[in-house]
């Protein structure tokens, strides 16, 4: 029986890895898919990965249905048995509750990736409606770091080097710390603690070179719980 899942864990987790993994996997044992993305890191109709796979996809705009489009391919003779869908936080609760429909009614496997939460730590509508219809939402096992070494739940957004937690919910970019020309909005992923405290791996190295701080180990006069990891620890705010 055909299943709806949604894959998803903080950007930089490899959703679009397992997505192309998922899709060789399946079309190895001779199933048919499709692949389905939408504003992609590297353009328009492509689902790439940080690992360098990339794949050609079909790009899903706002007034794409779904439904729609699969029962047409199938219509005109080929066999659909599978869809791969990256970025899914961006397509519309309409979209999913079509997903949902080509699994019930043409037995057709989904499988979802996308980020559950924006820059603001609310739910994208698309990842919402996958929550509340897939028939199971899987975290992805490798999860990213907060510069504190904690795993990160959070996907912050940093516009030119300072995080913000106000603006457009859809803004395409990158993660920090990766090569290439330094883009003015870039994402960090990091720990519930410090996005609360606003405190990306920047800031915390500005914190850490200030002459305000005094100079003894914060982590035995802070009070418990509050402590933040020492500058010198082998845990902190990569060197910039
Ligand atoms: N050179 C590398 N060697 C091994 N793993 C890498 C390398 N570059 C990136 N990764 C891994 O790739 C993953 C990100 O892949 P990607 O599928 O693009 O993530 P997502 O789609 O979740 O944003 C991360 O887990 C990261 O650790
Ligand atoms: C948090 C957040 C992210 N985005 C964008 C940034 C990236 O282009 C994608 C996520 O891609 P990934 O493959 O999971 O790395 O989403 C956004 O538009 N708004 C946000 O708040």
């Amino acid at each position: 029986m055909a299943e709806l899942v949604f894959f998803t864990g903080t950007m930089d987790c490899g959703k679009s890895t397992l997505a192309l993994q998922m899709d060789h996997t399946h079309a190895s044992r001779g199933r048919a898919g499709l692949l389905f993305t939408q504003h992609d890191r590297s353009g328009e109709a492509v689902l790439s990965s940080r690992l360098g796979l990339t794949k050609p996809a079909l790009e899903v705009d706002d007034d794409l249905d779904l439904w729609e489009f699969v029962v047409d391919q199938v219509t005109a003779g080929r066999r659909v048995d599978y869809l791969v869908c990256d970025e899914a936080q961006f397509y519309t609760p309409v979209q999913v509750e079509q997903l949902a429909r080509l699994v019930d009614e043409m037995d057709v496997d989904v499988f979802a990736f996308g980020i559950t939460s924006d820059f603001r730590t609310e739910l994208f509508p698309g990842s919402r409606r996958l929550i509340e219809l897939a028939d199971r939402t899987e975290q992805l096992q490798v999860r990213a770091l907060c510069w504190c070494g904690k795993p990160a739940t959070v996907n912050a957004r940093v516009v030119d080097g300072v995080m913000v937690v106000e603006g457009e919910q859809v803004v395409v970019g990158d993660v920090t710390g990766e090569t290439g020309p330094v883009p003015t909005v870039e994402y960090e992923m990091l720990c519930r603690r410090h996005y609360m405290r606003r405190m990306n791996s920047s800031a915390a190295r500005a914190q850490s070179l200030s002459p305000d701080v005094l100079p003894f180990d914060l982590d035995l006069c802070a009070l418990p719980g509050t402590a933040e990891p020492s500058p010198d620890g082998r845990a902190g705010p990569p060197a910039g």
